[in-house]
């Protein structure tokens, strides 16, 4: 935690603070060093719309901060000494082959007892979370633009997601124009999939030349926009968008021009794992688009192709149904944030002992504030229809961390005047005490959760860190086949539907992290809605578009009530963790695995600490483009980290490996005028410093997280850069 120095205190006003590559004005609020930009941004654009004085809730905050800082740092703490009792459990028998026993795990609080039968009591849950079965996009806040994209993904052209990618065949068309081949098949295959989600009564669609629509289940032919038809289909819409004037529908028997589906049924909008914000003026930014999202009214203006674009928030449209009934139709996702963790600290506020204030705590009273928006209806549109705010919180360790939770979002609710439990809960289920723990954990928020969700990535980093001394762990690509990871997905979904998820609550699945690979996605993903999950998380709106295909073709809410009655996979199979069996690796294994993994963590880092870019397409040792975030990041560099520990690889091969790639990650962004080279100094930038420290001091990164040392680097390259 730092603690910044301050360079001169007084009561009133301005405060000048130097503190760790990080300076700001102060100002004092309630015992609060509160930064300045922080000050006026709430006092002047969030608190008039919320109803809320200015003093009642810098009070509240501060009173929130000394009720909940003592207890966070405890649950840190705790989090170190179940983690040291782990680690000496694994030097006092360094031959076990396996992870620490079920029994001591238990016998140190790490597994807690099992609450009895219990059904969650999650009420006023809009119906995207509850009853409709469909994608969920994941957006860094920080991107207006993006952001934007991602509320309007609500519905997207099903026409343009298979052209445009590689969904059809696993190749991206190459010519400049219209191919009318590649077209010719776009339409036949996006027929074929009408045909399987709302069948003709005879005949296929693709031989439909318009005219009365007969489909074989007519309750699937909810109205009509014009000349545009809706269909429905598991809760899901479909738009058959019909204009013999357009270039493609004037081809066309039935004069269809597009294909337009429900997508992003659901979005995150995420201030953690996918942005890099560091400190008050990126939080700034951050609570700013989360303000203008949540409103209606966000604006992103740029210039795509050459023209301007100003991009706003859809509004929703009505269709006029078979009884000539006018029914809305929602054009825009429904939004939720992502806050922040309970680790980090942040220099936006300081406390009176001059410690930072917990990005959680802050992260929770000005998001929830901040929603306070769409709860008095200020802004022009709506996000919730039942009045709630959804709060995605990730990386829980078990259910005293969910317990606290729970109460700070009581709290919260108390300063700024709502009911209790308008404030709902997603729990991130991807940290192993709390998969391990999870009807506890979900206990300890019943009456407010309202997902869990598999975030496989973290999961996969804390498998890693939890059992580092247990033995080197298997091949980065193989730990995804593990007994423990199927395990992992199957209890949530069994555990979900015991506590009564169905139909209240979203049972949640992974990222898709090959943001170009939509051929495989379509393949893979379609397991997820098989699972029993009624979302699964989508990294673009084309991707949304592609996997909401999947909710056509399963109904969720059949596969829930197969699911409900098997018997729950033992926790023991959660247990096992992914250890290498034959740990005699050739030369070339070793390298091969060293270097994709070092790749990966300078092609992310160089970006995240230079240029404060969170989540980017990364280019792979391949040269594949992957999605990186944070928790591929922990990933990463806690897989290099166990090798190391184990003697797979020593430091000397790690720093051969890390420069080696620093030369191919600055081949790789050579044609990006803002990059500046890794290797642009003789001993390496910051990144590369910053990339060797999380690998060498792996083991004793909390939980291996990467936050503390990503923050650090960033402010010196932030200080650096003037
Ligand atoms: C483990 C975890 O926590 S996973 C959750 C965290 N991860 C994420 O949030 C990933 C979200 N996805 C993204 O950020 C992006 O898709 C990336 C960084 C992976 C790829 O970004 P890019 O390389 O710029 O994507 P690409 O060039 O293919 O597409 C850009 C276009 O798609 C849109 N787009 C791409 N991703 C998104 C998204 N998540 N939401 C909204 N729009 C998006 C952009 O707005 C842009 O369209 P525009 O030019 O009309 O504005
Ligand atoms: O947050 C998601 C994950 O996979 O981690
Ligand atoms: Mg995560």
């Amino acid at each position: 935690m730092n603690k910044a120095t301050l360079m001169q205190t007084n009561d009133s006003a301005n405060i000048t603070l130097s503190g760790d590559g990080v300076s700001d004005d102060y100002q004092l609020r309630a015992y609060l060093r509160v930064s300045g930009e922080l000050v006026s941004f709430v006092e002047e654009e969030v608190l008039p719309d919320a109803g809320i004085s200015a003093a009642a809730f810098w009070k509240g905050l501060a009173v929130l901060a000394s009720r909940f800082t003592p207890r966070n740092r405890e649950l840190l703490q705790q989090r170190e000494e179940l983690q040291e009792a782990i680690d000496n459990w694994h030097r006092r028998n360094p031959e076990s082959g396996c992870g620490a026993p079920e029994s001591f795990l238990r016998e140190i609080g790490y597994l807690v007892d099992e609450p009895a039968p219990f059904i969650i009591g999650t009420q006023k849950v809009d119906a995207e979370i509850a009853e409709i079965s469909g994608p969920q996009l994941v957006v860094p806040v920080l991107n207006a633009r993006f952001l934007l994209n991602a509320i309007n993904a609500r519905w997207g052209s099903l026409y343009d997601a298979l052209y445009g990618t590689d969904a059809l065949d696993g190749e991206i068309v190459s010519s400049t124009g219209y191919d009318t081949r590649r077209g010719a098949q776009v339409i036949t295959r996006a027929k074929a999939f009408l045909d399987d989600a709302v069948p003709l009564a005879e005949g296929s669609w693709a031989e439909w030349t318009g005219g009365q629509l007969q489909l074989a289940n007519p309750d699937q032919l909810l109205g009509t926009i014009g000349d545009n038809v809706i269909l429905g289909n598991n809760g899901l819409h479909i738009e058959i968008v019909i204009d013999s004037s357009h270039p493609i529908g004037k081809t066309d028997p039935a004069g269809i021009a597009d294909i337009r589906l429900e997508a992003a049924i659901s979005t995150i909008v995420d201030l953690e794992d996918s942005v890099a914000a560091i400190d008050a003026a990126d939080k700034i930014v951050a609570y700013r688009n989360w303000l203008g999202a949540i409103r209606g009214d966000l604006e992103a203006r740029f210039s795509k192709g050459g023209e301007t674009v100003t991009r706003t928030a859809n509004q929703d449209r009505s269709y006029i149904d078979e009884s000539g009934v006018i029914r809305n139709l929602r054009a825009r996702s429904l939004l939720l944030v992502r806050n922040v963790g309970h680790l980090m600290t942040t220099p936006a506020v300081l406390l009176p002992d001059g410690e930072e204030c917990h990005e959680g705590i802050l992260d929770a009273v000005v998001t929830m504030a901040i929603a306070m928006h769409d709860l008095k209806r200020i802004g022009p549109l709506r996000n919730s229809l039942r009045g709630s705010i959804y709060v995605v919180k990730p990386k829980m360790h078990g259910p005293e961390e969910c317990a606290f939770s729970n109460d700070l979002f009581d709290a919260v609710e108390d300063l700024l005047g709502l009911a209790r439990n308008t404030v709902k809960i997603g729990v991130m289920d991807e940290e192993r005490r709390t998969s391990a723990n999870l009807a506890a954990c979900i206990h300890a928020v019943k009456d407010r959760v309202f997902f869990i969700n598999t975030g496989f990535l973290d999961r996969t980093g804390d498998e890693i860190h939890t059992s580092m001394l247990a033995g080197p762990m298997m091949r980065k690509g193989d730990i995804k086949h593990a007994e423990w990871i199927a395990a992992y997905e199957d209890r949530n979904v069994q555990i979900g539907l015991a506590c009564g998820f169905a139909g209240k609550a979203q049972i949640g699945k992974g990222m898709w992290a090959a943001p170009d690979r939509m051929h495989a996605m379509l393949a893979e993903k379609a397991g997820h809605p098989a699972s029993g999950a009624s979302t699964a998380w989508v990294p673009s709106p084309t991707a949304a578009v592609l996997h909401a295909i999947h909710y056509h073709l399963c109904n969720v809410a059949e596969r829930q009530r197969e699911r409900s009655t098997e018997t729950l996979v033992p926790l023991g199979k959660l247990l096992t963790v992914p250890l290498a069996e034959n740990t005699r690796w050739s030369a070339d294994e070793i390298t091969e695995e060293l270097h994709n993994n070092a790749q990966g963590i300078l092609g992310y880092m160089v970006r995240w600490i230079d240029q404060g870019i969170g989540c980017s397409k990364v280019p792979d040792i391949h040269d594949i483009s992957l999605m990186e975030d944070r928790a591929t990041l922990r990933i990463s560099s806690q897989h290099i980290t166990n090798w190391l520990v184990h003697g797979v690889v020593d430091r000397f091969a790690i720093d051969a490996a890390l420069h080696e790639m620093a030369a191919k990650v600055d081949a790789q962004n050579a044609g990006d005028p803002s990059y500046r080279p890794i290797m642009a100094c003789p001993k390496g930038s910051i990144a590369l410093a910053a990339a060797r420290e999380l690998i060498i001091t792996g083991a004793c990164q909390p939980s291996g997280y990467t936050e503390p040392v990503l923050h650090h680097a960033r402010a010196r390259a932030k200080q650096q850069a003037g």
